[in-house]
C-alpha cells in the first residue's frame, strides 16, 4: 500500500494519498495514541489529527482539518509558528514551549519521504511535560542553603521536623490514592504544602492544577471544573474550554478555601467524587478523572458541619487524611529560617544591605504572627521600606489588620478627640461585627450565611468599613 499519490495539478509533487487518509480505522488508530498527532501536506494543510492535539491546541478537530497549520500560532501558541516553518522548509525539528492553553509541550515533525527521497507530508507529535493553569500563581521556590532547617529538594518550602513529617505524610496519602485535607491558620503554608506534595513547577512534574474556591460562582462551576465541549450550543469560543478537573488529569486537583463552595457546589463536587467521573457542559459523554484531591481550609471546619453550612458528606470524601499545619508562633525555629531567607532575598542587589538590630530581631522572635508566614514576610518587607541599612525597633511594622482591635464602642465620654456621630458609632459596631464574624468563620460567605446576610451586603459593608 502507497500513503503518497502523485499530484496530477503539481506533476512531480506527491501528496498524501488521501484513500489512507479516510480510512475509519486509522483515525481510530490516531486516537488510541497518548500524545497529539497530526499528519500534514507538505504546504502545512492539516489533513488528520487525533483527540489528544485538539485537546492539547484547545482546538476542535473541525477548526484544524483542512486548515493551514500556521494559521493557529495565533490561538494556539508560537511554538505552532516554530513547526509550521520548520514543515515549510521540509525541516525536520523538535521544539519544547508552552501553549496558549497553558500546557507545557514538547513537540516535533518529521517529513515523510518517499523510497527516492521525496517528501509527501508531515507528521506532527506533541507531548505533554506538565502545565499548569491559566490563572493560577506560581510562587517562587525558595532555595535555602543557610542551616538548620533544609528546603524540599532543594526548592520548595522551608522544612521544620514537623512540617516534615506532615508533608512525608500527605505524600504517602496521595500515593496510595486518599484524598488530603490541610488545615490550619491563614498563611501556614498550606498551598506552598500542596504544590510541594504536588510537585508543582519540577521540571515534567504531573499537572498541578490550583483552584481558589472563593472564586467559584454558582453559575460558573460546571464550566471552570468541568469545561465546555468544543462545538456545543454553550461553546461561545467555538474551541470549547478545558476544565479544571481535566486540565489536572494525571496529577493534582488542588481546591483552596474549599469552604467557600457554596451549598449548590458542594453538592456537584460530592457527585464528581462519588462517581469520578464527569461530562464537559454540552456533551453527554462522562468523562474519567485520574486526580489525586487535595483540598485546603482556614476555617474551622467542625463548626461549619455543624451549622450545617458544610456538607458532612462532602468533608467525609475530602477528610480521608487530615492534616493541621501549625502556626509559626509555635515554630520559633521556623522564624529564624525564613527570617534569614527573606532577608537574603530582600538584599539581592542592595546597597547598603539591610541588617536587624537586636531590637528588632528581639521583636521577631516576640511577636504572635496572626497571618502566619505571609506576616513575618510583610513586617520583614515593611522595614526594608522603611530605612535605609538598620532594622530598629521603630521599624517593625505591624499592619493594622493584624494588630490588636481598638475597642469598637468609643467611650462615651470623648475624651480628647469630637465625639463621634451615632453614624459612626453604627458602622464602627457594624464593622467590629463583620470582621470578628469573618475571623471566626474564615471565610466572608460562612460570615454571611451564620449572620444571615447575604454575601454582597457582606462584601460592601466590609469595602465601605476599610
Ligand atoms: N514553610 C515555608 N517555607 C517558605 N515559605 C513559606 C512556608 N510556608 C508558607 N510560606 C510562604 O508564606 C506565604 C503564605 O503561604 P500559603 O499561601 O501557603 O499559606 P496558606 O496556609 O495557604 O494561607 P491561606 O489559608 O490564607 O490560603 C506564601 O508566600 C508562601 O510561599
Amino acid at each position: 500500500m502507497k500513503f503518497y499519490a502523485n499530484d496530477l495539478t503539481a506533476p512531480g509533487q506527491r501528496r498524501l494519498r488521501p484513500a489512507f487518509i479516510d480510512e475509519p480505522q486509522f483515525g481510530a488508530f490516531l486516537d488510541a495514541f497518548p500524545d497529539g498527532v497530526a499528519l500534514l501536506e507538505t504546504d502545512g494543510t492539516i489533513k488528520l489529527v487525533n483527540g489528544k492535539l485538539e485537546l492539547l491546541l484547545n482546538l476542535a478537530r473541525g477548526d484544524l482539518v483542512g486548515s493551514d497549520l500556521a494559521k493557529h500560532a495565533k490561538t494556539a501558541g508560537t511554538l505552532v509558528q516554530k513547526l509550521a516553518s520548520a514543515l515549510r522548509q521540509l525541516k525536520r525539528i523538535e521544539v519544547s514551549g508552552t501553549l496558549n492553553s497553558q500546557r507545557n509541550v514538547t513537540a516535533s515533525i518529521g517529513i515523510l519521504r518517499t523510497p527516492d527521497g521525496g517528501a509527501y507530508g508531515a507528521l506532527l507529535t506533541m507531548r505533554e511535560t506538565g502545565r499548569h493553569h491559566r490563572g493560577y500563581e506560581r510562587s517562587d521556590h525558595f532555595r535555602f542553603e543557610a542551616e538548620p532547617l533544609p528546603a524540599a529538594g532543594g526548592g520548595g518550602p522551608l522544612l521544620t521536623p514537623r512540617l516534615s513529617t506532615i508533608a512525608r505524610r500527605a505524600a504517602t496519602a496521595i500515593e496510595r490514592g486518599s484524598a488530603v485535607l490541610l488545615t490550619g491558620e491563614t498563611g501556614t503554608g498550606k498551598t506552598e504544602l500542596a504544590r510541594f506534595i504536588g510537585k508543582a513547577g519540577a521540571p515534567d512534574a504531573p499537572p498541578f492544577v490550583h483552584v481558589n474556591c472563593g472564586m467559584l460562582a454558582d453559575a460558573q462551576f460546571d464550566a471552570e471544573m468541568f469545561g465546555i465541549e468544543p462545538g456545543s450550543a454553550l461553546d461561545t469560543s467555538t474551541r470549547g474550554k478545558l476544565g479544571f478537573v481535566e486540565a489536572a488529569d494525571g496529577g493534582t486537583l488542588f481546591l483552596d478555601q474549599v469552604t467557600d463552595l457554596s451549598p449548590v457546589s458542594q453538592m456537584k463536587l460530592v457527585a464528581f467524587l462519588e462517581s469520578q467521573t464527569f461530562s464537559r457542559l454540552g456533551s453527554m459523554q462522562r468523562r474519567k478523572a485520574r486526580i489525586s484531591l487535595v483540598t485546603a481550609t482556614n476555617a474551622g471546619l467542625p463548626d461549619l458541619i455543624e451549622s450545617g453550612a458544610f456538607r458532612r458528606d462532602l468533608y467525609y470524601r475530602i477528610a480521608v487524611v487530615t492534616l493541621e499545619l501549625p502556626t509559626l508562633r509555635d515554630q520559633p525555629e521556623l522564624v529564624t529560617a525564613l527570617t534569614a531567607h527573606v532577608l537574603r532575598r530582600l538584599n539581592a542587589g542592595r546597597t547598603p544591605a539591610l541588617q536587624l538590630s537586636p531590637a528588632f530581631t528581639k521583636r521577631l522572635a516576640a511577636h504572635a504572627y496572626p497571618g502566619n508566614v505571609r506576616e513575618l514576610t510583610n513586617i520583614l518587607e515593611r522595614a526594608a521600606a522603611s530605612t535605609e541599612d538598620i532594622a530598629l525597633a521603630e521599624h517593625f511594622i505591624v499592619a493594622p489588620d493584624a494588630a490588636p482591635r481598638p475597642s469598637p464602642a468609643p467611650s462615651a465620654s470623648g475624651g480628647e478627640t469630637a465625639p463621634a456621630s451615632f453614624r459612626d458609632l453604627v458602622q464602627a459596631f457594624e464593622s467590629w461585627v463583620l470582621e470578628k464574624s469573618i475571623a471566626e468563620h474564615g471565610s466572608k460567605r460562612s460570615a454571611a450565611k451564620a449572620l444571615g446576610i447575604d454575601i454582597a451586603t457582606l462584601v460592601r459593608k466590609t469595602k465601605r468599613t476599610r
